[in-house]
């Protein structure tokens, strides 16, 4: 943990004893934080539907449920909120069985203030944390492979139209599925452009509250809330002169984005808890592989925060629809793991480049490179086979061995009828309506499971 004591976050608090709800809540308002609280598991599921939380607080014994049963649910439905149990059972075995389902850490009741806001600030930074991690990886993952080219004419068409907007300061949106390279496009763009000795910062706007992104953004002052003991400057101030890419742009949260949109406008922003106007040169590229006009349309997307964010758009092809790439992209990608693992692999067999040309790359570039990590991997031979490409099976896996009843785990199930339903709809959004969730919930698990 950090010095300093991080910012407000959102915190949900599971309980069935009021007077247990109303003392914790109490003592974490009193730190800034913001609470909802759910006195059984039907309210705490619908309160994980309508708002991202970074932390919950569950307790075991949920009067007649188990807060046990709870978990799993919970981390299936945001798996990025932190879950602390709470329970007066001080037992060792409810303890590593908690930390099984899921829990991230362990607090017995009753405890003092300090312990309950020490539970919570452990793992609001390590949230804190995981965002920063999740947004380098993305930045390291875009600077590999810098150099893009396509023989590909849908594609070539929108990397010529980045390279023209590249030196102008004008907002660019990156559309397109998972997977096609919006991140790599977007560092591209800055490399290309007259700020690139300049600092190329990337945002991972989904599961972080609107709360911690907000500090995560602009910053905050010392003093802005208990504990603040040193003020710090937001992404926003480290991409001054440079390129600020905001990555997912579609999970924005809607209570933020009058905020964001005041900035792009006037590149003019305020830390949390301090009042004074500060102004930041920053280019913005946003991404997102959601459909911001139903957004817009249906009230969880601002119609002029689009528009200011949609000045030039770029909408990536996807990897089914540049065949004349797939190859190519395959045999870079196989020599680049080669020399990486240091294995023997050079080339595809004639049956290999087959499957690889016949597959429709489902999950794009990222999936791609998967797949051939893992075929670089398994192959002891130059020539790497097609026994080695676990795309034969990844076309029809659910067909026979996950069915309701089979010997399969929730998650594998839950897998399966996603892709199947997502298979047999025409958009995400009537895949969402089909599953009942919402869309968001939808692109997480989407995520989650790696589809
Ligand atoms: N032209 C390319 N050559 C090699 N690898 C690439 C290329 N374009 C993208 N990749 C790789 O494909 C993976 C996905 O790329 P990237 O993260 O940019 O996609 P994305 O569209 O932003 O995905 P998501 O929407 O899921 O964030 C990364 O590992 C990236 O390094």
């Amino acid at each position: 943990m950090s010095k300093d004591t991080p910012p407000p976050a959102r915190i949900l608090l599971v309980d069935d004893e009021s007077a247990i709800l109303r003392t914790f809540r109490y003592c974490l308002e009193d730190a800034g934080h913001r609470v909802a609280t759910a006195q059984n598991s039907a309210l705490a599921l619908e309160a994980l539907q309508h708002d991202v939380f970074d932390v919950c607080f569950l307790d075991l014994g949920l009067g007649s449920e188990s807060g046990l049963d709870l978990l799993p649910k919970i981390k299936a439905a945001a798996p990025w909120t932190r879950v602390v149990v709470a329970t007066a059972q001080a037992s060792i075995d409810v303890a590593v069985e908690s930390m099984r389902a899921g829990a991230s850490d362990y607090l017995v009741k009753p405890c003092s203030p300090e312990q309950l806001r020490f539970a919570a600030n452990k793992q609001i930074e390590a949230r804190r944390l995981e965002a920063r991690v999740e947004a380098l990886e993305s930045e390291r993952s875009a600077h590999s492979n810098a150099e893009l080219t396509s023989g590909s004419p849908a594609m070539a068409h929108v990397l010529d139209e980045a390279r023209r907007v590249a030196d102008t300061d004008a907002s660019v949106l990156i559309l397109g599925e998972s997977g096609t390279g919006k991140g790599v496009t977007a560092r591209a763009i800055h490399a290309w452009s007259l700020r690139n000795a300049r600092n190329f910062v990337t945002v991972n706007c989904p599961s972080l509250s609107a709360d911690l992104l907000e500090s995560e953004l602009f910053g905050h002052a010392k003093g802005a809330f208990t504990g603040a003991t040193e003020s710090t400057q937001g992404r926003v101030a480290q991409a001054d002169g440079g390129t600020l890419f905001l990555d997912e742009i579609g999970d924005f949260p809607l209570a933020l984005q009058p905020k964001l949109l005041r900035f792009v406008q006037d590149k003019e922003y305020e830390r949390v808890g301090d009042a004074s106007t500060r102004k930041a040169d920053v280019r913005i590229v946003a991404a997102t592989n959601r459909d911001l006009d139903a957004m817009v349309a249906a009230g969880t997307f601002r119609q002029d925060l689009l528009y200011r964010l949609n000045v030039i758009s770029l909408k990536l092809p996807a990897l089914r629809e540049r065949g004349e790439d797939i190859m190519v992209l395959a045999e870079k990608v196989l020599l680049e793991f080669a020399l990486a693992y240091r294995r023997p692999a050079r080339r595809f067999d004639a049956a290999a480049q087959q499957a690889i040309r016949g597959y429709g790359w489902p999950g794009n570039i990222r999936e791609l490179r998967n797949v051939i990590e893992r075929a670089v991997i398994l192959s002891s031979t130059e020539d790497v086979g097609v026994h080695c490409l676990s795309i034969a099976q990844d076309t029809q896996p659910q067909a026979g061995s996950v069915r309701v009843g089979a010997n399969v785990s929730l998650e594998e199930l839950e897998r399966a009828h996603i892709v199947a339903v997502m298979a047999a709809t025409p958009t995400l959004d009537m895949a969402a309506n089909t599953l009942g969730i919402d869309a968001s919930t939808l692109y997480r698990k989407r995520k989650q499971y790696g589809l």
